[in-house]
């Protein structure tokens, strides 16, 4: 269990995490999300001892992580910036850190069957993949068979089959009963990996709720149109009432929210536009995640309403 309590963190003007509080609960597997800079690295370095809170305070398991005797045996955590020995073996890496915390040996290759590491085991760190590199920093976090696990973009970097190996053993971890806290970017991914979600934008809780409340959240209809006059058809809908957006990812094309299949082909049929296609979308993590953050990204693009869609040149 991880609890925060009106953490916060300032880098001289520059607030990264702005007081927020949230608990991460055991026996289930919580997504952290939010656009880049929204602060989820802070505050897995904060939770880890690594960055001192600059106001608030948060606990693992109990207790701040400084204070646990054994760290390692109370939360494993793989972090982006690793900071491991390059020219040692990924075995003896694991060595020295389970001598640290009297972790038997037998522990050792226990993690390295788990996380498929033996044909690398007695290479150097420093010549691994970035997917192996993953998967050993994994191997480190499991070494004290810890109650928690946090783990920032623990997907980066690997194979698909990588990818689904993470999943397995997160949604595994949680069913023991273990608090599991992952950061990803990948929205199809975290969809199936998560039975939580925590989202952050510029250092702030924009959504603390079970994934299917997040989904339901985005149950603005989503609808792709194609139609001879986009123009009169947006002007149609837009001067409905109630939380319409329209968008126009193409010449020709409309992307409609928050209104029915059955709605825009009425407001079509009354003025006589033809439509030559209408898509009703399934929500997705994405959706829901877009509509959460809209606005709060640090760094914007300028197309993000234009997304491709799959299927539509
Ligand atoms: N050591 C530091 N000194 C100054 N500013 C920092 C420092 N570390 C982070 N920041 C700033 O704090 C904000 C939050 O950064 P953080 O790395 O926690 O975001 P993030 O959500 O993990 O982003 P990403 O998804 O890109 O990894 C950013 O604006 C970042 O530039």
């Amino acid at each position: 269990m991880i609890e925060a309590r009106g953490l916060a963190k300032r880098y001289g003007a520059k607030t990264a995490v702005d007081g927020i509080t949230f608990d991460v609960q055991p026996g289930k597997v919580t997504g952290f999300l939010g656009p880049n800079g929204a602060g989820k690295s802070t505050t897995m370095r904060m939770i880890l001892g690594l960055d001192r809170p600059t106001a608030g305070s948060v606990t693992v398991n109990g207790a701040p992580y400084a204070n646990h005797k054994a760290p390692l045996r109370e939360v494993g955590a793989l972090l982006e910036a690793k900071a491991f020995h390059p020219r040692r073996t990924a075995y003896n890496h694991l060595r020295a850190l389970a001598a640290t915390h009297s972790i038997p040996k037998a522990r050792i290759n226990e993690v390295i069957e788990l996380t498929g590491l033996g044909p690398v085991a007695r290479k150097r760190v420093g010549g691994f993949s970035m997917g192996m590199g993953q998967r050993f920093g994994i191997a480190a976090a499991l070494l004290g068979n810890p109650q928690t696990l946090i783990l920032d973009e623990p997907v980066n970097g690997l194979d698909p089959e990588g990818v689904q190996w993470v999943r397995h053993l997160a949604r595994g971890l949680a069913a023991e009963g273990r608090t599991v806290f992952i950061s990803s970017h990948l929205m199809s991914e975290m969809a199936l990996t998560a039975d939580h979600l925590i989202v952050i934008g510029r250092g702030r809780i924009l959504a603390d709720a079970p994934m299917d409340e997040v989904l339901a959240g985005s149950s603005r209809e989503r609808t792709l149109v194609r139609t001879d006059d986009a123009e009169a058809l947006a002007a149609a809908l837009g001067s409905g009432s109630g939380p319409v957006e329209v968008r126009r990812p193409a010449p020709g094309r409309l992307e409609v929210l928050g209104v029915s299949a059955r709605g825009i082909a009425e407001a079509a049929l009354s003025r006589r536009i033809l439509i030559t296609e209408l898509t009703p979308q399934q929500a997705s993590l994405e959706d829901a995640y877009m509509d959460l953050t809209r606005g709060e990204a640090e760094y914007q693009s300028l197309t993000t309403d234009h997304r491709e869609t799959p299927g539509h040149p």
